[in-house]
């Protein structure tokens, strides 16, 4: 199975693209991993009107989903899961022969019901919400997590 981030917005704090860096290449002994970096929708000199810029930037980002893929939708509202319930998620589609497992990520105004709808899980990783920046981090960190606990490395300590 591959692995494929599509977010909007680039990691322009240097902390935090080392971070997901060092995750990234982690997740990289264990499956591929692609990063897509959608350009944020921007509205020249108007008044932002956050539900157009999320409807502009679903349209850019559900162009990145191949069909089949299993696709895994980043938002505060989402369901939350442990860390053993996300590993086993990431197990059974592995077994299971998905061909590819899509998360998204979206910018500063979140993502449109687009997005959302096609996402087979809509997922949170806190009621709190983080910067796009810090979610791929936590993410990427929940990832490696993940992968070792099905391999029974030793990372996470039960
Ligand atoms: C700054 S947040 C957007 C917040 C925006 N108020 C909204 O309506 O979604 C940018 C993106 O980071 C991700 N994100 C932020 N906090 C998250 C959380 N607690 N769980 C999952 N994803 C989160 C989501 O993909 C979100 O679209």
């Amino acid at each position: 199975m591959k692995l494929r981030l599509v977010c909007v917005g680039k990691l322009s704090e240097a902390f935090l693209r080392e971070g997901a860096e060092e995750y990234a290449g982690r997740i990289q002994r264990y499956l591929p991993l692609e990063i897509i970096e959608l350009k944020e929708e921007k509205q020249g000199g108007k008044k932002p009107d956050p539900r157009r810029i999320r409807d502009l930037e679903a349209e850019r980002i559900l162009a990145r989903i191949p069909d089949g893929a299993f696709v895994l939708v980043l938002d505060e509202n989402g369901r939350s899961l442990s860390s053993e319930g996300f590993s086993e998620l990431l197990g059974r589609h592995m077994v299971q022969g998905t061909p590819e497992l899509v998360a998204v990520i979206g910018g500063a105004y979140g993502l449109g019901e687009r997005v959302k709808q096609r996402g087979d899980l809509v997922l949170s990783l806190s009621a709190m919400t983080f910067t796009h920046q810090m979610a791929r981090l936590f993410l990427f960190e929940q990832i490696y997590r993940g992968l070792t606990i099905l391999r029974n490395e030793p990372y996470h300590n039960r």
